[in-house]
């Protein structure tokens, strides 16, 4: 059977279907070959002496690695000049990017966290790049307020994990689709069609060290589920967390889960740990148009109308009844 790489979907996604415009498609191809360009340079790794820490911090006060500068600077260079785009904002980056005069602008605005778990990067362990486009509101310059949209905005989301293979994972809101890199031929083939969560499940992803500073429906929750067969839940369930949300989400997406990243005392001053704009949106678009939910524990989070491009939050999301049964445990 003949293979369908990206390119391909893409063109018959327009031209077909009508689902995306060719400036939407070709963004899409930049943002790919930028993937491809990360993937290369992380699988590199001492070799090109691309580990360990730039020296510097980001905005969010977090200490940079080069990959996340080195990342950051792919996704940049490659989107900047092909006339798709009005401008991008990067978590590694305080203000949007404006693109620069002596290039053409288009109607797109491209958000990205260019290196997701990056603190894995130098135990060789599977980290990502997550992205999400909006579209820039007519007659507005692109500065941080044209980006200040709710998620159910967003016209394509998709993130690349750079695990054992390199896969990039894509929804332009009618369904998700994961494509696999083809190394020695350098394209992304689809792999994996319409890919939908599994509605229940067994397995749970927290970070329990943080469990003393949760809230009482996060606790009773995970109780419930650690309890196992004795428990109200009458069955066991598997705990995992790799600590890069790609890989999290990308198994959840796989075998179905629930990942949760909860409001805690501890992040509560900065409004949790993830970032709305660069995580959590993405995130819960692909999640949602895998049939699965997305909230904080309150609320939808493709609902939330963002105050700030930097902006975090907390995040449940995963396999549809066990994040509405979380959710309701904080309406309680
Ligand atoms: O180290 P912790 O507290 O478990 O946090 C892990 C989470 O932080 C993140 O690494 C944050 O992403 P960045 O690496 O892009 O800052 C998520 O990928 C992951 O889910
Ligand atoms: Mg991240
Ligand atoms: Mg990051």
């Amino acid at each position: 059977m003949r293979s369908v790489t990206l390119s391909r979907f893409l063109i018959e996604e327009q031209r077909d279907k009508n689902v995306i415009s060719p400036d939407l498609r070709l963004l899409i191809e930049v943002v790919s070959r930028a993937c491809k360009a990360i993937s290369i340079a992380i699988g590199k790794g001492s070799l090109a002496g691309v580990l360990g820490s730039a020296g510097s911090d980001n905005v969010q006060g977090e200490v940079q690695k080069k990959l996340d500068v080195i990342s950051n600077e792919i996704l940049l260079d490659a989107n900047e000049w092909g006339g798709h785009l009005a401008g991008m904002a990067s978590e590694e980056m305080e203000l949007p990017h404006a693109i620069p005069n002596r290039y053409p602008k288009g109607e797109y605005l491209l958000l990205f966290d260019p290196l997701d778990g990056s603190s894995n990067i130098d135990v060789n362990v599977s980290v990502g790049t997550i992205f999400s486009v909006l579209r820039c509101p007519e007659g507005m310059d692109p500065n941080e307020q044209a980006f200040l949209q709710p998620g159910t905005r967003q016209v394509c989301a998709g993130y690349a994990v750079y695990g054992p293979t390199t896969l990039l994972v894509l929804t332009l809101g009618d369904g998700v689709n994961v494509f696999t890199l083809d190394r020695e031929f350098g394209r992304f083939v689809l792999t994996q069609g319409d890919v939908k969560i599994p509605e229940e499940t067994r397995e749970f992803a927290i970070n329990a060290s943080n469990s003393r500073y949760w809230e009482e429906p996060v606790k009773r929750y995970v109780d419930e589920l650690l309890a196992g067969k004795d428990g109200p839940r009458g069955q066991d369930f598997n705990m995992r967390w790799v600590a890069s949300m790609v890989a999290d989400v990308h198994r959840i997406l796989s075998r179905g889960g629930i990942f949760m990243y909860p409001i805690d005392s501890k992040t509560r001053a900065q409004g949790g740990k993830l970032r709305l704009m660069y995580e959590a949106n993405p995130m819960a678009m692909i999640v949602e148009q895998a049939g699965g939910a997305a909230t904080d524990g309150r609320r939808r989070i493709l609902d939330i109308q963002p105050e700030k491009l930097h902006q975090r939050v907390p995040v449940i999301l995963g396999s549809k009844r066990e994040v509405e049964r979380i959710t309701s445990y904080h309406g309680q």
